[in-house]
């Protein structure tokens, strides 16, 4: 059995950029966004079920984020139907992942980890933070959200306090170097733990 562990933070954290740096390390990273989008991609399951209720979000056969972000930005309670569709999809998955997992160490890379309640999966988990300015710069510089499409995915995610206070590391990502030493010295305290260390 492999040592969970569990990295979530919230939108524009920096939470893919660190997945990354733990699979540079050699670690196998289950990254749920990564699902979500093969999920959405044509003849996805996902593309198929969401085809069935909200036909203007799809085009050729795979959904599209652009056009479901303008759904949801329309009618929000649109992402709860979705997230209805979605997750039960994405948990098989990782339970896939999880099952045929050999490595001492994985990591679940999940944007809503505490939300959903896979937090139980886990045996510990880490969240990657940086101050509220930044994350806003991060999330509007990208220009592919608008500030209320930004609003209301804040909205639905439990505040940054909440979850640090939640985690057993925090990883500050204002810069690459200091995120990486995070990463190395959390894969060492982990390896001491493990059951023939
Ligand atoms: C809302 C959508 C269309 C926005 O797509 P877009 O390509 O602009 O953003 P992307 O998917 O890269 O998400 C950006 C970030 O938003 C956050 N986020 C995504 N979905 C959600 C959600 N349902 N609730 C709260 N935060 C979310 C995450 O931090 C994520 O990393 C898309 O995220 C979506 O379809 N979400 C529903 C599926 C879901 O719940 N995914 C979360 C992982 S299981
Ligand atoms: N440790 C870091 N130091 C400096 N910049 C960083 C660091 N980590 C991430 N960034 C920058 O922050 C931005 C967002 O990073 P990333 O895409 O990893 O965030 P995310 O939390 O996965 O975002 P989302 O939740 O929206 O998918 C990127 O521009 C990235 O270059």
């Amino acid at each position: 059995m492999s040592f969970v562990l569990g990295l979530t933070g919230s939108i524009g954290m920096g939470k893919s950029t660190t997945a990354q740096m733990f699979a540079d390390a050699g670690v196998p990273v289950w990254d749920a966004d990564a699902v979500v989008r093969k999920l959405y991609g044509a003849g996805g399951s996902a593309a198929d079920a969401v085809v069935k209720h909200y036909p203007e979000a799809i085009e050729n056969g795979a959904v599209s984020r652009e056009k479901l972000r303008a759904l949801i930005a329309a009618n929000p309670a649109i992402l709860d139907h979705i997230q209805k569709i979605v997750h039960p999809l994405v948990a098989a998955d990782r339970a896939e992942f999880l099952e045929i997992a050999v490595a001492p160490i994985v990591v679940l890379d999940i944007p809503l980890l505490f939300e959903t309640g896979t937090d139980s999966f886990c045996d510990a988990i880490a969240v990657v933070s940086t101050t509220a300015v930044e994350q806003r710069e991060r999330v509007l510089g990208r220009g592919e959200m608008s500030e209320a499409d930004f609003e209301l995915i804040l909205s639905r995610q439990m505040p940054d306090a909440e979850k640090r206070a939640r985690a057993r590391w925090v990883i500050l990502t204002q810069t690459l170097d200091g995120a990486r030493r995070s990463v190395k010295d959390i894969l060492v305290e982990i390896a001491k733990e493990l059951p023939d260390a």
